[in-house]
């Protein structure tokens, strides 16, 4: 697993939004091969999503042949609600990219049968050859999509009950009323997330400190969930100083990505390119994900 530290929350977004473009690109999808992207909802990417419909304007990427997993979605709220997970999307991303709507997968937390939703998304997933690329945040507790402390490390597709601390931090989308914050999710599970070929998680904020702390520096623990990326063959948290606050081992991830920049000798291609963009050294293929 590899943590890159940037100084805030703009720069983390630029790299993260730079380092999706250059995995699309070097992808080359087709109708035939898509690119399969799992992504987030939460205040976190909003960032994310604008520098890559910056991007989309420029012309430097395009999401005709992407295909797209939502994390999760809440339970009982009207699809048109402006705080639905689906509204997000479609405003912060879909409405202003060349993305087909037939493309897009967010969960219905209307469906008349739950269970049923949440089977046919992993069905989906599979249909599709799974995703190549997981883009998530974390909650203060270390949660990651609706995954909330105690949940299985093998979890997948369901129902959630969503924790008191979950509820009272989404209150403020909400208009501070916790009782209007839905009680019930679709999430997709840890092991949903953790069977994407790669993995990227964005945490900014000194709120989420101890939620970094827990989660690399202790022991893969259901409690905090994200803690699973360690697990991972190819994970990457990209974190702000901010979010470093309680880390003992800053120095050590900094000395790391010193170390592969005067390998690969450019400062953009931490976080660009994936394997096949980095040069290789002495003619072995290098990769930023190890
Ligand atoms: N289900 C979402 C998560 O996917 C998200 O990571 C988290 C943090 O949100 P924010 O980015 O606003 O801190 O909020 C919710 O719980």
């Amino acid at each position: 697993m590899r943590l890159i530290i940037r100084e805030d929350y703009e720069e983390v977004s630029e790299n993260i939004a730079n380092y999706i473009k250059e995995r699309i690109r070097q992808f080359e999808p087709s109708s035939e091969r898509p690119f399969v992207i799992g992504l987030p909802t939460g205040s976190s990417p909003i960032s994310v999503y604008k520098k890559l419909v910056e991007l989309y304007k420029q012309e430097k990427i395009s999401f005709k042949h992407v295909v797209t997993f939502n994390m999760d979605e809440y339970v009982g709220l009207p699809r048109d609600h402006s705080e639905s997970y689906h509204t997000f999307m479609w405003n912060n991303l879909f409405m202003h990219v060349d993305i087909n709507p037939s493309n897009v997968h967010i969960l219905d937390g209307n469906a008349p049968d739950l269970d049923e939703e949440c089977k046919k998304f992993e069905a989906d997933i599979a249909r599709v050859g799974g995703i190549e690329l997981f883009l998530g945040g974390i909650g203060p507790d270390g949660h990651i999509a609706f995954n909330e402390p105690g949940s299985s490390l093998t979890s997948r597709t369901r129902v959630k009950t969503l924790a008191y601390e979950t509820i009272i931090a989404n209150a403020r989308f909400f208009e501070g009323d916790i009782t209007k914050v839905p009680k019930l999710a679709l999430t997709v599970g840890v092991a949903t997330v953790m069977d994407a070929r790669e993995v990227v998680i964005l945490i900014t904020g000194a709120h989420k400190a101890i939620a970094l702390a827990k989660c690399i520096e202790e022991g893969v623990n259901h409690m905090w969930t994200v803690s699973a990326i360690q697990m991972h063959p190819k994970g990457l948290i990209v974190c702000d100083e901010d979010a470093t606050l309680e880390l003992h081992t800053v120095k050590y991830f900094k000395s790391i990505e010193h170390v592969h920049h005067s390998l690969i000798g450019s400062e953009n291609l931490s976080l660009q390119g994936g394997v096949k963009q980095l040069k290789s050294v002495n003619n072995r293929p290098t990769t930023p994900m190890e």
